[in-house]
């Protein structure tokens, strides 16, 4: 069945002895996500345990809320903007590698994956030169071999249960990839500490231009197609630029003064942000990519609105630039619209919950999905909904939008806390990109064949072709 094919508000589903329900419509979204009651994950999630132990995607109760309260604060637009030294770097490092490729028809989305693995390292993390050669790529390849083994989990009845699992080859292998896995993480980890603990200087860099640049009221200008007006935590203004530091750095010194956060939790938070923050990113560019290459037209806007923002100019992107990319944003926006890279969020319901559409309720303890897949191909939405349409974020159209009709981040209290970081990042490798490079090849949008696992990815491979601009 197509996205936009067999629509109703609610399915029900029997797993098993299990209970799920689907729900569609925003209204009854909104009760789900945006609620501080309903902020279970649903028990799928624990497959993850054994990589993220209670790292922030997976964790619970009080120890999610402290820890949130705690992350969300190391993402806000005033700690970002000291990255973009090295987004640059990053977005430069990539269109040299790529020039490799020009000519050839290949897969963007093993460069993006190695890019974005990279620059988390380098800024979220703040350690620079921790490895050598591919372990950037193979570590993102064994991620995409881990999310493979967890979604079977998810899927196969026989695979669930821990003691049946360990029967299967898949438990083997999904030991090895997690020594692996960890061997990476635990070395940014111990890296950044050392530094921390010897009063190393920060390796985030900070050009003089982003550091005189003034603090940014986050909310306003930089909503990315949400309701104006709506903030959230990550939004929060209140705790002084001073005291702001990045997500690794604050943590340690946590850990270290004892402040809340233990050392092997703060090992989990690395392992998860690792995960959530590179596979998620790397398949958005992907999808970007492939998208300007299929649409010729709407791919000369954005290279208008790049030359006219950068002219014949190999100078660094700036803030104000990202700023700037109103279009191209738009484009991002929409790739994340019809191809969202979290294609399925799903709680347990912590109380019954009455639907707002039709006269359901829904008992305690299931387990409620909500594919951002469907929820954004829907023809009452987005009118036509199969069409990549950048216009669909242009302000008019989003004002009247539900807010939670477009939710690629999630939505509420439990809210993706590295979407700021995302488009940001986002934005300057892709202008990096499109400056240097027209992109082409691959097939048409309709015959793209979707793999909707853990993240979404296209089973045919994310093929573009690079004709370089004069
Ligand atoms: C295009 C890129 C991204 C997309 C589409 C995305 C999407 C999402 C979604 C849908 C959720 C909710 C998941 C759920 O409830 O099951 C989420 C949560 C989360 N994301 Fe992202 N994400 C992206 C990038 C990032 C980045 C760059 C980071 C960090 C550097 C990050 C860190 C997190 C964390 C820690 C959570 C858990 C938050 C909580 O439960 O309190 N994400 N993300």
């Amino acid at each position: 069945m197509g996205f936009t094919e067999g629509y109703t508000d609610i399915i029900k589903l029997w797993f098993g002895p299990k209970l799920l329900v689907g729900i569609y419509n925003p209204n009854d979204i909104e009760l789900v996500l945006g609620s501080n009651v309903h902020l279970t994950k649903s028990q799928e999630y624990t497959f993850f345990e054994p990589w993220f132990g209670n790292g922030l995607l997976i964790s619970k109760g009080e120890t999610w809320q402290a820890h949130r309260k705690m992350i969300a604060p190391t993402f806000h637009l005033n700690v970002l903007k000291r990255f973009m030294k090295q987004f640059n770097v990053r977005g430069r490092g990539l269109v040299t590698k790529m020039k490799k490729e020009i000519g050839n028809e290949f897969d963007c989305h093993d460069y993006m994956s190695e890019c974005t693995v990279e620059t988390l390292v380098e800024t979220v993390m703040g350690v620079k030169e921790c490895f050598q050669g591919n372990a950037y790529y193979n570590y993102a390849e064994e991620v995409m071999e881990m999310c493979g083994i967890i979604h079977s989990r998810h899927s196969k009845l026989w695979l669930r249960s821990d003691l049946l699992f360990k029967l299967f080859p898949e438990w083997k292998k999904h030991n090895k990839l997690l020594a692996s896995i960890h061997r990476f993480t635990n070395k940014v980890f111990y890296k950044k500490k050392e530094a921390v603990v010897t009063k190393k200087p920060s390796t985030v860099t900070t050009s003089v231009e982003e550091e005189n640049a003034k603090e940014i009221d986050a909310g306003e200008k930089y909503s990315f197609g949400h309701s104006s007006g709506i903030k959230d935590d990550i939004d929060d203004n209140e705790i002084g630029a001073k005291k702001r530091s990045p997500f690794l750095e604050s943590l340690i010194e946590r850990s270290l003064n004892d402040d809340g956060i233990t050392e092997q939790e703060v090992i989990n938070q690395v392992n998860t942000i690792m995960f959530e923050g590179h596979d998620t990113t790397a398949a958005g560019s992907s999808f970007f990519l492939c998208a300007m290459a299929v649409l010729p037209e709407i791919q000369a806007r954005c290279h208008e609105e790049i030359d006219a923002i950068f002219g014949d100019s190999d100078r660094d992107v700036t803030f104000e630039d990202t700023l700037q990319m109103k279009y191209t944003e738009r484009c991002i926006m929409e790739a994340l619209r019809m191809f969202p890279p979290v294609p399925l969020i799903a709680r347990q319901l912590e109380q019954e919950l009455k639907l707002i559409l039709g006269n359901y309720t829904v008992p305690a303890g299931c387990t409620v999905g909500i594919a951002t897949i469907k929820l954004h191909r829907r023809p009452d939405i987005y009118k036509n909904p199969d069409e990549f349409n950048p216009d669909n974020f242009l302000p008019e159209n989003s004002a009247s939008r539900h807010y939670y009709g477009f939710i690629p981040f999630s939505a509420g209290p439990r809210s993706c806390v590295g979407r700021k970081y995302a488009m940001l990042k986002l934005k300057v490798i892709l202008a990096h990109i499109l400056r240097k490079y027209r992109i082409a090849g691959g097939k048409p949008m309709d015959q793209w064949e979707l793999q909707a696992d853990i993240i979404l990815k296209r089973g045919d491979g994310f093929k573009i072709r690079l004709v370089p601009r004069s």
